[in-house]
């Protein structure tokens, strides 16, 4: 979720099974034909990504419990403790849940000097993720940081 211009998505695809489907979600209707002939040019056909224009958590809850191998966040972060909610019901058992900005995550202690709103959301779903013990977490340091956690059985 978060489209963008859909590189993540083409890398995301690139990685996938030939008949795998990405369902990519973005608030931006302009960001979705922006992704849409970004997917074009990479050589994939239409049929392999279905583009959603809406808001995360209008169109979260529509879709299919348990029906995905992987949800990548990439959107709105002060909504990731709710994303990680929807997440966890989306993907089958030994999907896992991958959020940009991870490196946000990390559990500083709190100190005089405020954190930011987005930051407090990010560390709070790095907190989540940690003390659920039906999920495998890890932290990559590429880029902004990837957080990730694997489902490992129902929560
Ligand atoms: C950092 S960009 C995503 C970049 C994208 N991953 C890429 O590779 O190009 C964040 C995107 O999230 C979208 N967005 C922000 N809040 C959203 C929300 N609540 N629901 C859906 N999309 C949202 C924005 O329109 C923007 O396109």
């Amino acid at each position: 979720m978060g489209t963008g211009c859909g590189s993540s998505g083409i890398w995301l695809l690139r990685g996938m099974r030939p008949d795998a489907i990405l369902t990519t979600v973005d608030v931006d209707p302009e960001y979705q034909e922006m992704a849409r002939a970004a997917f074009r040019r990479a050589g994939f056909p239409a049929n392999r990504a279905r583009l959603i224009q809406g808001r995360a958590m209008d169109v979260l809850p529509r879709l299919t419990d348990g029906a995905y191998d992987m949800v990548f966040v990439d959107a709105a972060k002060e909504e990731y403790p709710r994303f990680l909610t929807e997440a966890l019901r989306l993907l089958r058992v030994g999907g896992i849940v991958v959020f940009n900005n991870g490196l946000e995550a990390a559990p500083v202690p709190d100190g005089p000097l405020s954190v930011p709103g987005a930051q407090r959301s990010v560390r709070e779903v790095g907190r989540l993720i940690r003390e659920d013990e039906s999920l495998v977490p890890l932290l990559l340091p590429v880029g902004e940081g990837l957080l990730a956690a694997i489902r490992e059985e129902a929560s």
